[in-house]
């Protein structure tokens, strides 16, 4: 919580949330989450982590491999990102709200005196109204982009800067129980802090614009459980996602602190 008693909440949103599962950037999602932020701005400060970058550049650029080498990946994040920050600046405009450009890596989570940066930058934009944007600094990141994702930076923040909420947007009700994806009646774990169990729910499957599919946002629930941070992973496909969420009319998976 901050000096005004306002609850910080990181929001990471996943590339098929942005697309809402198309090959298209969807205006329409960043301008939900602007009018849930601005309904919110009252009891709640944001920090985001989105993804997107790379999604996003693919509107732009007719490919002539199938874009899954990392050097092609990192060029297309860096096509994207512009577009993606400008949308979000346009989008966020409109409702009176400032945003602001974060890139990080993972090494930098490492490093003491980044880490003292990292938080010392983002306490200032958050004191001063400015929502900080992040993702990952695509271009200095190795291993990241094909093996890891936004899911665990998101964590690694929300660690960093001690929030009072993760919520990760999706594009499912949360975790499925593994028993009813195989009977195609999908079923929410609608609560837990056993890590484990979640991670016996996983399928290998990831969707169409996703990287680490389930188990890195379980991973990134783990992060943050160690830090005593509750993990919300909701559907951000649907309209309202976060408000519906805190007021439980909404299915999706709480990963509560032990
Ligand atoms: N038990 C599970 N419950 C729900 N989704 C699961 C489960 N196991 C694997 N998944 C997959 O994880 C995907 C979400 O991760 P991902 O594709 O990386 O999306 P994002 O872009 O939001 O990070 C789902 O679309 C689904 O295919
Ligand atoms: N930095 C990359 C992130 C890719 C990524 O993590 O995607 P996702 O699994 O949708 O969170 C981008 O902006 O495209």
């Amino acid at each position: 919580m901050d000096k005004l008693g306002k609850k910080r909440i990181l929001l990471k949103i996943g590339s098929n949330v942005l697309t809402k599962e198309t090959n298209h950037i969807s205006r329409g999602k960043i301008e939900d989450i602007a009018c849930q932020i601005a309904e919110l701005k009252d009891d709640y400060e944001f920090v985001i982590v989105t993804s997107g970058a790379i999604a996003v550049a693919k509107q732009f650029v007719q490919l002539e491999s199938n874009g899954k080498e990392i050097n092609v990946k990192q060029a297309l994040a860096s096509i994207g990102q512009p577009h993606l920050m400008r949308i979000y600046q346009e989008s966020f405009r409109e409702l009176g709200l400032l945003a602001s450009q974060c890139l990080l890596s993972y090494s930098d989570f490492k490093k003491e005196e980044s880490r003292t940066n990292i938080k010392n930058t983002i306490d200032v934009l958050v004191e001063n109204s400015y929502i900080p944007i992040i993702n990952e600094n695509d271009t200095v990141a190795t291993d990241e982009i094909k093996f890891g994702d936004n899911d665990k930076l998101s964590a690694l923040t929300a660690a960093l800067l001690n929030v009072d909420l993760l919520i990760i947007a999706t594009n499912t009700n949360g975790i499925y129980t593994k028993e009813s994806i195989d009977s195609d009646t999908v079923k929410t774990i609608r609560e837990t802090s056993d890590i484990q169990l979640l991670r016996d729910q996983i399928q290998q499957s990831v969707s169409l614009h996703g990287t680490g599919g389930m188990s890195t946002k379980i991973e990134a629930s783990e992060i943050a459980q160690n830090a005593k941070i509750e993990t919300w992973i909701v559907n951000g496909l649907n309209d309202n996602f976060i408000v519906n969420a805190m007021h439980n009319k909404s299915k999706f998976t709480k990963i509560t602190v032990k």
